[in-house]
């Protein structure tokens, strides 16, 4: 079953929409398999965001991400990577659709709410950077008849 690394940023926390969040992904059909409030260090943010770093944001980007507390997860499922980032809605909460949680919930691209890995190669690194083994639970929900 494929799992993806995602994250409220610090924006989304401050106001107030990690709960809704979390409910879009549970209703969804998605199984969480790992969660935590944590302040990320420096240097762990300059490798979570390494492939931008010689965009001129990127200052900014490791800046933002740095500066309160984000809820890192990692989600199970079918084809969760790529519809996750569906429900996530573009990068750009300004092109994102209504109904999606960029769309709903941000304005601007420096402030755009949660992050969500876009290939099985970067949610594999993400979910490593962010979670040791044993902060993921392996676990049975009995409702996956009513899923799958
Ligand atoms: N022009 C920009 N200025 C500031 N941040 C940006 C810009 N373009 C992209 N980003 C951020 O860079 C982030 C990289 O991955 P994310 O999916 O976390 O979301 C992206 C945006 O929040």
């Amino acid at each position: 079953m494929e799992k993806t690394f995602l994250m409220v940023k610090p924006d989304g926390v401050q106001r107030n929409v990690v709960g809704e969040i979390v409910a879009r992904f549970e209703k969804k059909g998605f199984q969480l398999v790992g969660a935590k409030l944590m302040s990320i260090p420096r240097e762990l943010a300059e490798e979570h965001y390494g492939e931008h770093k010689e965009r001129p944001f990127f200052g900014e980007l490791v800046d933002f991400i740095t500066s309160g507390p984000v809820f890192a997860m990692v989600w199970q499922g079918e084809n969760v990577i790529a519809t996750a980032r569906q429900m996530m809605g573009t990068t750009n909460p300004k092109d994102a659709a209504p109904g999606t949680i960029r769309g709903d919930f941000g304005l601007t691209v420096g402030k755009n709410i949660i992050h969500g890995s876009d290939s099985p190669a970067s949610a594999e690194r993400e979910i490593g950077i962010f979670f040791k083994e044993e902060e993921l639970a392996e676990y049975t929900k009995l409702i996956d008849g009513w899923v799958y």
